[in-house]
């Protein structure tokens, strides 16, 4: 039977599936962006997530000050220290995000079919009548019957405290709109959400770029995670910014498409970012529910042919407040995995739920048996023949490494990288096993001092479906000759036997270069 979607050709048997899973070393392939906040901030919760399967920790600046986020990520080194699992560190910018402003934090109530105003006025209380609002331009970008969209941080959109509005007029810089919901808003601060409107608004702003040159640049973050990119140009921009920041010169650029601008150059968008993250929060209000999954298919799709990560947000809302995820939940969680999605963000769950770590385990284990029947066969298939003809060395040398490690049923790859290009070049074809990269550091200058390349590849490997990176001793000198490859190679091998994803009489694919030639060779263990 051919089939043309990414699930295992032969049929299942029925009773497999109520065999248990073996477990393995690793929780899943894909990964699992945290994002940390109140519920996930303690050394304790942090080491859980981490040993659950968190791979990156995501600061999110629409909340919080520079102190408070410092102190959390103070927290991951030590847990990171603890647990010695390694976790990359990513900054999400606020962008032009608007927001009801509550400063008194007193709840509001709102009555459904009465009216509520929107005012630009923030010396205004906010009331059961009057809300206002971080942005003067709204009353100019809105018009009668549009909807919007106000919910607390990271609404779930299944909750009582969120409402839908629908504009009946406007009135100067105010937006009178009709409740459509009966709704209690609690909390400080609430996101604002206008349906397929263009805000005339920055994607970075000043409070961005300060804290991206001040938080970013001491914390040396591997990721910038760039809310509402509407266009490519905003990649650029923001690439333009860190170039000038010293070390964030080396910090990846994930663009968040969360609005219909951002789906309109999609294409353009994904050649300049690093990586892509779908943002369903809120592109899942701004599409019709209908059109959702059609998105994340041609994107996902899109990212993995031009090998760069695909993050999927908002998988388990509910976990939010449950120990489990509805049947939905957890069957989107999978298709994501089927759809070749590298990474799944959790927000609300981690930041404000009551079972960050829970919530992780579950995560992990749903992708974890998606990846067993993910068809890799036809995926890689696919790949080849999208990249065609001639292909360059390096592409041709990573396909065929994928190909062999699968034709002898290899435990893993090795691929030994500096830049981390090969490992990620790898990963593009979906091995079904998991790929160590082996990141050598180079001695480097700038003309003040010397430092060792290699921790930002490595970390930045921790995004990337099957990639587990692992930073080689910088004494080891950084040319290829047999004698330091097999050095090299030997701390790895005993690096995958002590984390038991390597047994004796394992076959072994390794990707390395032998003096200049690029080489991949099966090497099988003995005891
Ligand atoms: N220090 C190393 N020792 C042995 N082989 C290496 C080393 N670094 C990279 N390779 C191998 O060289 C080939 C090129 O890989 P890759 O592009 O990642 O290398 P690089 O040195 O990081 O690249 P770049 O040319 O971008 O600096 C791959 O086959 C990779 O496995
Ligand atoms: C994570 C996020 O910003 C979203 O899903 O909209
Ligand atoms: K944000
Ligand atoms: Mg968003």
């Amino acid at each position: 039977m051919v089939s043309n979607h990414l699930l295992l050709e032969e049929p299942i048997r029925m009773a497999s599936i109520l065999e248990p899973s073996k477990s393995s070393f690793f929780p899943a392939m894909t990964k699992i962006v945290g994002t940390l906040g109140p519920r996930s901030r303690s050394v304790e919760v942090i080491s859980g997530c981490l040993q659950a399967g968190m791979s990156v920790a995501r600061f999110d600046f629409s909340w919080g000050d520079k102190d408070y986020h410092q102190e959390t990520l103070e927290n991951l080194r030590a847990a990171v220290k603890t647990t010695k699992k390694l976790c990359a560190v990513m900054l999400d910018t606020v962008g032009p995000e608007l927001q009801v402003v509550n400063k008194s934090e007193n709840a509001i109530s709102l009555k459904a079919d009465a009216t509520v105003i929107l005012t630009p006025d923030q010396g205004q209380e906010a009331t059961s009548e009057v809300l206002p609002i971080n942005f003067a331009g709204l009353s100019k970008a809105v018009k009668k019957g549009d909807t919007i969209f106000i919910g607390q941080y990271l609404f779930t959109g299944s909750e009582t405290t969120s409402v839908w509005l629908e504009v009946d007029k406007v009135n100067g810089d105010d937006v009178v709109c009709v409740i459509k919901n009966t709704a209690t808003l609690t909390g400080a601060l609430f996101t604002l959400h206008a349906s397929q409107i263009r805000i005339d608004l920055p994607t970075l702003t000043d409070k961005d770029k300060e804290v991206i040159s001040t938080w970013g640049v001491q914390n040396k973050i591997d990721f910038l995670s760039l809310s509402y990119t509407r266009h490519a140009e905003d990649v650029r921009e923001a690439r333009e910014i860190l170039s000038k920041l010293g070390d964030l010169s080396q910090t990846q650029i994930f663009a968040k498409i969360e609005n219909v601008e951002g789906l309109t150059h999609f294409d353009e968008i994904l050649q300049e970012a690093d990586g892509i993250i779908l943002s369903r929060g809120n592109l899942g209000i701004d599409l019709p529910p209908e059109k959702v999954f059609l998105f994340q298919k041609a994107a996902v799709n899109k990212c993995n042919m031009a090998g760069k990560p695909a993050v999927v947000t908002r998988v388990v809302d509910s976990m939010t407040d449950n120990l489990r995820p509805t049947r939905a939940e957890a069957t989107d969680v999978a298709n994501a995995v089927l759809d070749g999605t590298d990474a799944i963000l959790l927000g609300a769950e981690t930041l404000r739920g009551l079972y960050p770590v829970e919530t992780i385990s579950i995560v992990g284990k749903i992708c974890a048996e998606a990846e067993k029947v993910f068809n890799q066969d036809l995926y890689f298939k696919k790949t080849v023949k999208y990249v065609g003809e001639p292909m360059t060395h390096l592409e041709s040398i990573a396909s065929s490494a994928v190909r062999a490690a699968i034709k002898v049923k290899a435990s893993v790859i090795i691929c030994f990288t500096s830049s981390g290009r090969a490992a990620r070049l790898i990963a593009k074809y979906r091995p079904t096993m998991p790929v160590l990269s082996v990141v050598i550091p180079r001695l480097k200058t700038n003309q003040l001092k010397w430092s060792f390349s290699g921790a930002f590849e490595a970390r930045q490997s921790l995004i990337v479906r099957g990639l587990f990176p692992m930073l080689a001793d910088p004494r080891h000198p950084a040319e290829s000759t047999n004698a330091t490859n097999e050095s090299v190679l030997k701390v790895a091998l005993d690096h995958g036997k002590a984390s038991g994803v390597i047994k004796s009489h394992d076959r072994v694919v390794v990707c390395q270069k032998v003096g200049d030639a690029s080489v991949v060779k099966i090497i099988e263990l003995e005891d």
